[in-house]
């Protein structure tokens, strides 16, 4: 087979995975070979981006690729290989010609047959046995969806819905924090001050029930109107928990308005909320990281009660010590939050939510939407906005927020390398790095050596990276393959799965496979050249400049650079905790429960070069309570900015190693950085959905997503 026609044919292979038939993409081939003048390079970069998108801009069109004329000048152009079924190696099986029905596959979806795919981004637990530890919706499959393009746009009687409609479309914001800052009353109400917490019960969707203000002080709970009308149904848990009352209400619609009553004489003290709620979120993020079973909102309320006890115990204290620090009889029991809603009402009943500001003092103390990671917005100062990094990465890294003047992300403590959580089996070891796994001989640069040093080894004798810093193309484009087209690399399927043991020690099921993936070896201690040496990307830390700030398309907090950067360029590592597979698995149970966002990956590139691996030994990085800016990247589909590849740098075992982000393409000042989680938007058997994907790309495979 000719040179041509074999890039032709991994071509239509390419497409193919992402759901487009060589009717439709040979007429498009070869009208880009034209433009390019017989160029192949620029069609092949990122993975045939260029061609996958010429095919859907065609269909926008209404150029039917699969017309006739352009069919058959494609196939006269692009050789009888492409025609011939003895050539067609992959298609064959698939059934590929002419006549073929038209691929019923979105872009950029998995393999029905394996039923799960590993996921490789931060995933969601789920029940359902289509998980990456089945704990895990995000992660795993990528499923085939449904509906080819071509057919959601006959479905919307306009065949340019497809691409441009999410243009078009307002994006749907994702609701912050809902905290009405009703005034603090000054009326002496100090018994039995209430604190309301207005709870989405299911994810973003739920998360947004506007509180009617004016209800909220009432201390006996009644039938409470909320949003989309509907009280159905009142309930009453009253919780006899250290002078708590709790009571809750509920409407059909998923929300629920709770209110706490604190039974404590308040009329001596001035206590501030936010120094409340810091106390209590210590408490939580201290003990609770792993979150015992017997964990619920109403310990955590009561927990709130004793935490304003326990202030009033403190100010008491210092009163007797000294009575002149006593101040007037009567304090505000709740100080209005500073925090505002940071984007405005979100109708669309998925992610909104908005508690409209007060005008009247009085009517209420605050409202508080209890996303227990959003809420927390505001209420600690952990972050300092100027570097969220506190000084410890190279470069500072800002927040800002331009759909509200005081917000900050949710607390979690920043760290800029990985630490151990407890159970995890990190060997580093100089005595178990060999002669093959370092260049001790070197000295300076090694990249700028005659010969390739030892450290090459594992990339074929090449090195990965050029005398710039960045990930050369040939590498990067194979890495960004693997994961734009699972199906196409290496699965691994472990005998006794340690993800299967997580999630059922007793009877697991078998492995659902890991997707084995290439690593980059970086030079270290035990080598002989120095810190400046090509071949230290990673370890030398974050240099671009970096920026979180809150994305107005409803995913929350994101990270964008603030300067362009090339192709290949290192952007920062995943860090977080390391944590063992079960010790994974009990967080993410307990991390839906709560309704967090999902900020945990798996270490399982390299699962498949050894037998039965241990607990301990099986590992991934959770980045919810300790992590760096990695935990601030938002999901994208297929067409993410970012790839992320396993860096090995003082583990040659590969049980652990370091997961970095290199960009795809360039990326421009402002832009949003994303990488593709894997999410298997089409796995709603688990108790923990995955999210909706607001991601924007004309390739979102999220059928819930605006934009499909
Ligand atoms: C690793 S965190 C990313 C940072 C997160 N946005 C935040 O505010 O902390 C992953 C979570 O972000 C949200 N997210 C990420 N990508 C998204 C997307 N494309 N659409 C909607 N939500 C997204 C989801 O809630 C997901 O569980």
């Amino acid at each position: 087979m000719g040179a041509k026609a074999d890039r032709a044919r991994r071509a239509l292979d390419a497409m193919k995975l992402l759901g487009f038939s060589r009717k439709q993409a040979t007429p498009v081939l070869r009208r880009l070979l034209k433009i390019f003048n017989d160029n192949w390079e620029p069609i092949e970069d990122e993975c045939y981006r260029a061609l996958a998108d010429a095919i859907l801009d065609a269909q926008d069109n209404n150029q039917t690729p699969a017309s006739q004329q352009g069919t058959e000048a494609a196939q006269e152009d692009l050789e009888p290989h492409l025609t011939t079924r003895d050539n067609r190696h992959s298609y064959a099986s698939a059934g590929e010609d002419d006549n073929e029905t038209p691929l019923v596959k979105r872009p950029r979806m998995g393999t029905a047959e394996f039923g799960h795919e590993l996921q490789h981004g931060p995933w969601q637990p789920t029940g359902s046995a289509q998980g990456a530890l089945s704990a895990s919706p995000e992660t795993s499959c990528r499923q085939n969806r449904s509906l080819t393009l071509a057919q959601q746009a006959a479905d919307h009687g306009d065949p340019s819905a497809i691409g441009d409609a999410l243009i078009l479309k307002e994006p749907k914001p994702e609701p912050q924090i809902n905290v009405a800052q009703g005034k603090a009353c000054r009326d002496a109400r100090a018994a039995s001050d209430a604190i309301d917490f207005n709870i989405g019960s299911s994810g973003a969707g739920a998360r947004g029930g506007v509180v009617n203000q004016a209800q909220s002080l009432d201390s006996s709970l009644q039938a409470i109107p909320m949003r989309n009308n509907g009280v159905v149904s009142t309930v009453q848990n009253t919780q006899d928990a250290s002078s708590a009352e709790v009571d809750v209400a509920s409407s059909t619609n998923g929300e629920v308005k709770m209110s706490l009553k604190c039974n404590l004489d308040l009329s001596k003290f001035s206590i501030n909320m936010e120094d409340v709620f810091k106390m209590v979120e210590e408490k939580c993020l201290h003990s609770y990281k792993v979150l015992p079973p017997d964990f619920s909102i109403g310990k955590l309320m009561s927990e709130v009660c004793q935490s304003v006890a326990q202030l009033c115990t403190m100010q008491s204290d210092v009163h007797s010590n000294s009575g002149s620090l006593h101040k007037e009889a009567v304090a505000p029991f709740v100080k209005p939050i500073a925090c505002k809603a940071a984007v405005g009402i979100n109708d669309n009943g998925a992610g909104g939510s908005s508690v409209p500001e007060s005008s009247e003092p009085c009517l209420q103390n605050s409202i508080v939407a209890w996303d227990p990671e959003l809420a927390n917005c505001k209420r600690r100062t952990t972050h300092d906005v100027t570097d969220i990094s506190k000084g410890e990465e190279r470069v500072r890294i800002t927040i800002v927020n331009e759909f509200g003047s005081e917000t900050c992300p949710p607390s979690f403590f920043y760290i800029p390398r990985n630490l151990v959580f407890q159970n995890a089996y990190v060997n580093i070891s100089i005595a178990r790095i060999g002669d093959e796994d370092c260049c001790a001989d070197c000295s300076g640069n090694c990249l700028a050596a005659s010969l390739p040093c030892a450290c090459a080894r594992a990339t074929g004798g090449d090195f990965v990276y050029t005398p710039e810093g960045l990930v050369k193309t040939a590498f990067l484009d194979e890495w960004t393959s693997v994961n734009l087209f699972p199906e196409k690399h290496h699965r691994f399927y472990c005998k006794a799965c340690p993800l299967e043991r997580s999630k059922n020690q007793a009877s697991p099921d078998p492995c659902k496979g890991h997707l084995v993936r290439k690593f980059i070896k970086e030079c270290w201690s035990k080598c002989g050249c120095g810190m400046q040496c090509g071949n230290r990307v990673i370890q030398r830390g974050i240099t671009c400049k970096l920026q979180v700030f809150f994305t107005r398309e409803g995913k929350g907090w994101g990270l964008r650079t603030l300067e362009d950067l090339p192709k290949g360029a290192f952007v920062c590592e995943y860090v977080g905790e390391v944590l063992t597979s079960s010790e994974l698995y009990e967080r993410a149970i307990e991390n839906a429960r709560n309704g967090k966002h999902m900020h945990q990956v798996l270490l399982d590139a390299d699962w498949g070069s050894e037998g039965i691996l241990r607990d301990e030994e099986a590992l991934g990085i959770d980045g919810t309570f300790y992590g760096n800016v990695g935990r601030f990247i938002n999901h994208r589909c297929y067409d993410a900015n970012l790839v992320q590849i396993p860096v090995e740098v003082e583990t040659p075992d590969h049980h652990y190693y370091h997961l970095a982000f290199f960009t795809t393409k360039k990326v421009e000042a402002f832009e949003e950085l994303t990488w593709d989680y894997g999410v298997d938007f089409d796995d709603v058997g688990g108790p923990c959905k995955a999210f909706r994907c607001m991601c924007g790309s004309r390739y979102c495979r999220d059928p819930r997503s605006p934009s499909v």
